[in-house]
């Protein structure tokens, strides 16, 4: 039995008094008493794990016994949930592979995974049938309208259904509801249409030629025969440059997977980018994929995870969350914007998903499609030693160009002080918007200022939990912590001197180039997209349909207009601040600044007019701008992998992070000091280490750094294991809290992708 807690293996209970013959088999859902109180289970059948004896905390009667080596007396299980589906054995053996992996007690992962079923109870539920008549006196708007055009009068649909496809929020239903425009009725998930199927040949595109062997590529392996399981199902790079129709060309994939029965799973960065995809799946299939994320209604996640376990979703959509679902039948799996640092999930059980999907996909034999145009260093040395396959799409779909790209050298052609748009950049927007295209000014930080100062004595806003500074948020009125939930009014009086009026904001935020765009454009209809103003997917939608419909000519935004964005009028993307992603020195800060800049220059021109990027920045020659003024990403890849062969970084070696962290900063350094004199040695293992993290303080916690580097031959995990289970076996498994000495903390990140 597998508990939602950190144990390191399954533990043993009896059989409850009451189940038939049948019911006991390995995936069921259960309840049973832990400790004083009660949890889930799930049976597991892993031949490989010891069973566990309850740990001390939780039955400190019990505790004695064993330690007198007397027998355990075996708890009952109390009851079976008949009305969740099984866990199907391809999950129950990827949990197991992700726990090891990742070095999380399986239960822990286990928890992720069993959510969504637990939390919504009776799958029967109310939806709303439109009234018909309409009532007379019924006021409409365009919301309202939406809503009702999305309702049926027969099929009852959920609150939830209708505001996703109106793209409304709830408020509009709750309305029409009132006025007697929607009714109630009993939903039967059969036959509510919660899942339509999509049809693979609804609507294909005419592919161009390239295009077309791209797709056969694709499609073929999927067609070989899979009763060869002596080969395993392949990993496929399709990379393409940006506009070059990646998309279209996987979703010929998708259709050859739904021919077969089989189920697809695609996986984006981020929900936001669910929008305009939705909407295009739908367009070429005829019927939405399901759509999997956190902010679902719970009800919604319930029926999603039955329906995937059931076999009726047949597409799934979603971040790296829904490599969890209980697919019984997968058949392909895409990864789309693979090299996004999103898929990495930094808190609770700390995995990858693109590497996770790889694996998912290889244990239950569906190839794997890995989309990007500007795959990761690690997914570009699969391909380049043959791991995986290659295919590329290498121009723009329909004879657009790719971007033209030029430097606003900020030292020599910068603005005015106080403002942050050189004259160049200006006049390039004024240009595009007369000529009635539309423009976007990129900045990745949200917020009014990353930095307040006082002017008469130089006193600083620092977080009181975390080493960062405090960000104004103007329009809210607060200094915020962007690493912890730290808010705090802004003072009108400096609190280091108390001087009236002398606090200065220093440097941009998006909020603050927003403030000078008005200024500058005052003609210019203007959207601020960012994803503390856009929080849910239907703000989200809405925004996305007003750039698309022309309403708005001038987005200013954060990362999240970099990505998989397909806005044909655009033409002109500016870059604030080029240089922004180069501090800090990180393994992949490089790499990462080049693939955003790629990204959301790759915005600009999709259309039928040419596209224009301006990067203003400090440091022309730095080899990322000079790799993007040349359009050159394969020569900057190639010379960020010679820097990192030698010193057998990844993808040439491994690497895993150990964070240690307690409240006081002394027990911190000395537990890092204690670790590190343990460390494993050898030829080919290295422990650098122990330092202060860059976020030396973070949520009131002291946190000190080592990393565990190995050639690419030597597994990290038993490694891992021994250095940190003889020292800390205290603690029940690692990279969870152990109640350590001090409130000490030790976290293992394998694979780290953040280094703060
Ligand atoms: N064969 C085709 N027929 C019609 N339209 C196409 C075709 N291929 C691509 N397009 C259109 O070209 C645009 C770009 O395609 P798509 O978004 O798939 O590119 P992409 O490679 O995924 O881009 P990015 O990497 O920037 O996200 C879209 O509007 C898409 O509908
Ligand atoms: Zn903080």
């Amino acid at each position: 039995m597998l508990v939602p807690r950190p144990f390191a293996g399954a533990l043993d209970y009896l059989p409850p008094a009451s189940a038939g013959p049948g019911e006991l088999a390995a995936g069921r859902i259960v309840r049973v008493p832990l400790g004083r109180g009660e949890s889930f289970g799930c049976i597991w059948d892993d031949a490989g794990e010891v069973a566990q004896t309850l740990p001390p905390d939780l039955t400190p009667d019990r505790q004695e016994e064993e330690n007198k080596g007397r027998k355990i007396t075996l708890r009952r299980m109390a009851e079976l949930r008949l009305d969740i589906p099984l866990l199907p054995p391809s999950l129950r053996r990827f949990i197991d592979w992700v726990a090891a992996y990742t070095l999380t007690p399986p239960g822990m992962v286990l928890a992720m995974a069993i959510r969504a079923p637990l939390q919504a109870s009776a799958r029967t539920q109310l939806g709303w049938l439109r009234a018909e008549p309409l009532p007379e006196d019924l006021r409409l708007t365009p919301q309202r309208r939406a809503v009702l055009e999305a309702a049926s009068v027969q099929h009852p649909m959920t609150t939830a259904m209708l505001t996703e496809r109106a793209g409304v929020g709830a408020g509009v239903v709750r309305g029409l509801a009132a006025s007697g425009a929607l009714k109630q009725a009993v939903l039967h998930p059969e036959e509510s249409g919660l899942f339509p199927a999509p049809q693979p040949d609804f609507a294909p595109p005419v592919l161009s030629a390239q295009q077309q062997d791209a797709a056969d590529v694709l499609t073929s392996a999927l067609k070989e025969p899979a009763a060869d399981t002596a080969k395993p199902a392949p990993v496929i790079l399709l990379e393409g440059v940006t506009g070059s129709g990646k998309t279209e060309v996987y979703f010929e994939a998708v259709a050859e997977a739904l021919r077969q029965g089989r189920q697809v799973l695609v996986l984006l960065p981020e929900i936001a980018l669910t929008t305009q995809w939705r909407e295009r799946f739908a367009r070429r299939f005829g019927a939405e994929a399901a759509v999997w994320h956190s902010e679902l209604g719970a009800r919604r996640r319930r029926d999603v995870w039955c329906g995937v376990a059931e076999g009726q979703v047949r597409v799934v959509v979603g971040p790296r969350s829904a490599l969890f679902l209980p697919f019984s039948n997968l058949g392909l799996v895409v990864v789309d914007e693979e090299h996004e640092s999103a898929y990495k999930q930094e808190e609770g059980v700390t995995y990858h998903g693109r590497d996770m999907a790889v694996v998912r996909g290889r244990q239950v034999g569906a190839p794997v499609i890995l989309a990007s145009a500007t795959p990761s260093m690690e997914t570009r040395a699969n391909a380049e030693h043959g791991r995986y396959g290659h295919v590329v799409l290498p121009a723009r779909h329909g004879g657009a160009r790719l971007p033209e790209t030029a430097l606003v050298d900020m030292r020599r052609d910068g603005p005015e002080r106080g403002e942050f748009l050189s004259p160049v950049l200006s006049a390039a927007v004024d240009r595009a918007l007369e000529a009635g295209e539309q423009a976007m000014l990129f900045l990745n930080r949200r917020g009014y200022a990353p930095l307040t100062l006082c002017r008469a004595c130089g006193h600083r806003f620092e977080c009181p939990n975390c080493s960062a500074w405090m960000v104004e948020h103007r329009k809210r009125g607060v200094l915020a912590c962007h690493h912890c939930d730290h808010v705090e009014p802004v003072p009108t009086q400096c609190p280091g001197c108390g001087a009236e009026h002398a606090l200065v904001p220093i440097g941009p935020g998006i909020e603050r180039i927003r403030e000078e765009a008005e200024k500058r454009f005052p003609q210019a209809r203007l959207l601020c997209m960012a994803s503390d103003t856009l929080d849910s997917p239907a703000a989200m939608a809405e925004a996305v349909h007003k750039v698309a419909s022309g309403e708005v000519n001038l987005v200013i935004g954060t990362q999240m207009v970099a990505k998989g964005w397909d806005f044909p009028d655009l033409t002109l993307v500016g870059v604030v601040d080029a240089d922004l992603g180069l501090g800090g020195g990180d393994l992949r800060a490089a790499e990462r600044t080049m693939q955003l800049l790629h990204q959301v220059g790759g915005r600009a021109g999709r259309g039928t007019r040419p596209g224009r990027v301006l990067l203003q920045s400090y440091a022309g020659e730095h080899p990322v701008m000079q790799a993007l003024l040349k359009n050159d990403f394969n020569g900057f890849m190639a010379q960020e992998a010679a820097l990192r062969q030698p010193g057998f970084w990844p993808p040439f070696g491994r690497l895993a992070a150990v964070i240690v962290s307690a409240p006081q900063e002394r027990v911190a350094e000395e537990q890092a000091r204690l670790l590190a004199a343990s460390a494993p040695r050898g030829p080919g293992v290295q422990v650098l280490g122990p330092a202060p993290a860059p976020l030396a303080l973070l949520r009131g916690r002291w946190r000190q750094r080592l990393l565990l580097r190995t050639r690419r031959g030597i597994a990290l995990q038993p490694l891992l294991r021994q250095w940190l289970g003889a020292r800390w076996s205290g603690t029940y498994g690692l990279g969870v809290q152990g109640g350590g000495e001090g409130g000490l903390k030790i976290e293992v990140d394998v694979d780290p992708v953040s280094f703060l």
